[in-house]
């Protein structure tokens, strides 16, 4: 698992560890590991042209003190001071002992152009807002270069705690952080600037308490994976019901289907007008016609994928949220969703918004979701009393019980942005919840195969593709 934390705790548990160790020696543990984490990028550090863009914070001390490390291994080190009167003074004394030499910010672009590698100390959790204008330009310099940009903790400009992005930013390709992964790092806008990540610890962890955000790796979700025993038949391995499609979307049946059999469920029955459809491609489906009720027994439902606005719509909607079984919300079954429905329900809900969806839920405009993923994700979690995954470059699942990390899916490629690869996951992680995964559990390892799944698939893929790649992204979790 890899666990995120906000600015307030890593503030409080620097505090307590700075309280036990000598001074300056968490800045020494940052700096070094940092310095290793350019030496890395750089191949060859003696000869390389390294410059460092020095804020007027600790961020700044970071980098002049990697600076320094660097020009003893006989890099050229420049730094820009951002903020000349307030440099940090051990890093720039530091730095300059050790041969460096250090320049106002009009004469940065110059030295950008030629160097090998950018050191992004501008400003870390101590940053407001966009960059100023000053480190506008020395960013865009940096950008044109062909220089490698490493970020000191965070790139610059970002919001350390909600991934957002407010002016203008630091583009990194890597980004070596100290002690435990910041929101920004792992929710887009921001992670998107963040490049590749690299942790160093410096000791925090013991004072860290207990984390905001968790992203699963590929051994949590091979415990969580649902695996029949000897014992198993297809009752015990979950039933899913499917009403999902109409006669104008028959397909979003087909998608969802596809995705729940894909998932190892043990029989899924599947209600609505898309029965053909969904037979001629999947005959092991149980088809029925009726109503959700008359259905048969499920462990779980997936309502909503191409369901349509109609009466007849809302009817089923209704039927499903009242059945006594964990129930999956998507798309169509998310209009007008009432929330006192929602969470009067005795079995667990999981509704599974795009950005789009989630406005609408909101009330806010869909810019604002996807600028503010994290607060969107928790306010409806706890709006409706549901578990929420939210859709989109970042996938996030929310938890309604006070206290939970929001889990943060880290696979997944941009190819997923296809028309109906949202229904598979619907079908997917119905499948999850059918084998009696918790909402929370389901959600976001359905949303790690799904990635992975696309992943796997490499390159131009349709909605079909995902679903057919699931069994390969299963195997690939458990080898
Ligand atoms: N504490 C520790 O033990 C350890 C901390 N560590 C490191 O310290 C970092 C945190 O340092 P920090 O608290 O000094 O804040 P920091 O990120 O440098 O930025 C604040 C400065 O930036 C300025 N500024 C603000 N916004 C700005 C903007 N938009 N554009 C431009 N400037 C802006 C602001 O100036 P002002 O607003 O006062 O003009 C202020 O001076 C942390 O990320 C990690 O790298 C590690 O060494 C491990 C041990
Ligand atoms: N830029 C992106 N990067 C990664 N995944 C994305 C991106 N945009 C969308 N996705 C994923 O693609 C899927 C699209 O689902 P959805 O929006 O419901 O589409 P549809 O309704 O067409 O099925 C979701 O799993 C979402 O997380
Ligand atoms: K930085």
């Amino acid at each position: 698992m890899r666990y995120g934390h906000g600015v307030e705790a890593v503030r409080a548990a620097e505090g307590e560890l700075m309280a036990r160790v000598p001074e300056g020696a968490l800045m020494q543990r940052a700096a070094a590991g940092l310095a290793a984490a350019c030496g890395d990028v750089l191949g060859r550090v003696y000869g390389a042209r390294v410059v460092v863009l020095a804020g007027s914070g600790s961020n700044g001390g970071d980098a002049l003190f990697a600076g320094a490390r660097l020009a003893k291994r006989g890099a050229a080190v420049t730094a820009v001071l951002l903020a000349s009167d307030r440099t940090h003074e051990g890093g720039l004394a530091a730095l300059l002992a050790a041969g460096g030499r250090a320049v106002h910010p009009a004469d940065g672009p110059a030295v950008i152009t030629r160097a090998h590698l950018v050191l992004d100390g501008i400003t870390g959790i101590g940053g407001k807002g966009g960059l100023r204008p000053a480190a506008v330009s020395l960013a865009e310099a940096a950008y044109e270069a062909r220089a490698a940009i490493v970020a000191v903790d965070l790139p610059s400009g970002v919001d350390a705690d909600t991934g957002e992005v407010r002016g203008a930013a630091v583009r990194a390709d890597v980004t070596v952080t100290f002690g435990t992964y910041k929101p920004g790092l792992l929710i887009d806008p921001a992670a998107g600037l963040a490049g590749a990540l690299r942790l160093v610890d410096i000791g925090l962890d013991p004072y860290l308490g207990a984390a905001e955000l968790e992203a699963l790796q590929h051994a949590d979700v091979a415990a969580l994976l649902p695996d029949p025993t000897g014992e198993s038949d297809k009752y015990a391995r979950g039933v899913v019901g499917i009403a999902a499609g109409s006669q104008r979307y028959p397909g979003a049946a087909v998608l969802a289907v596809s995705g729940a059999l894909r998932a190892g469920a043990g029989a899924v029955r599947y209600v609505g007008p898309g029965g053909e459809a969904v037979l001629a491609r999947h005959p092991e489906t149980l088809v029925s016609t009726g109503s959700p009720h008359e259905a048969g027994r499920v462990q779980a439902w997936v309502v909503g994928p191409g369901l349509g606005d109609t009466p007849q719509a809302r009817t089923t909607v209704g039927e499903v949220l009242d059945s006594d079984v964990p129930v999956l919300v998507d798309a169509d079954g998310l209009r007008m969703l009432d929330p006192e429905r929602v969470r009067g329900r005795t079995a667990p809900t999981l509704l599974t918004p795009h950005a789009g969806e989630a406005a609408a839920l909101l009330g806010w405009d869909r810019a604002d979701v996807e600028a503010r993923r994290l607060e969107a994700v928790r306010t409806l979690a706890a709006r409706f009393g549901a578990t929420v995954l939210l859709k989109g470059s970042t996938t996030l699942v929310a938890d309604p019980r006070d206290g939970t990390p929001v889990r943060v899916n880290p696979t997944g490629t941009a190819w997923l942005a296809t028309a109906g690869s949202g229904d598979v996951l619907s079908g997917l992680t119905g499948s999850l919840l059918a084998a009696r995964l918790d909402p929370r559990d389901a959600a976001s390892v359905g949303a790690y195969l799904h990635g992975l799944s696309a992943r796997l698939a490499e390159g131009p893929l349709s909605a079909l593709d995902v679903a057919d790649t699931i069994p390969a992204a299963w195997r690939n979790v458990r080898s």
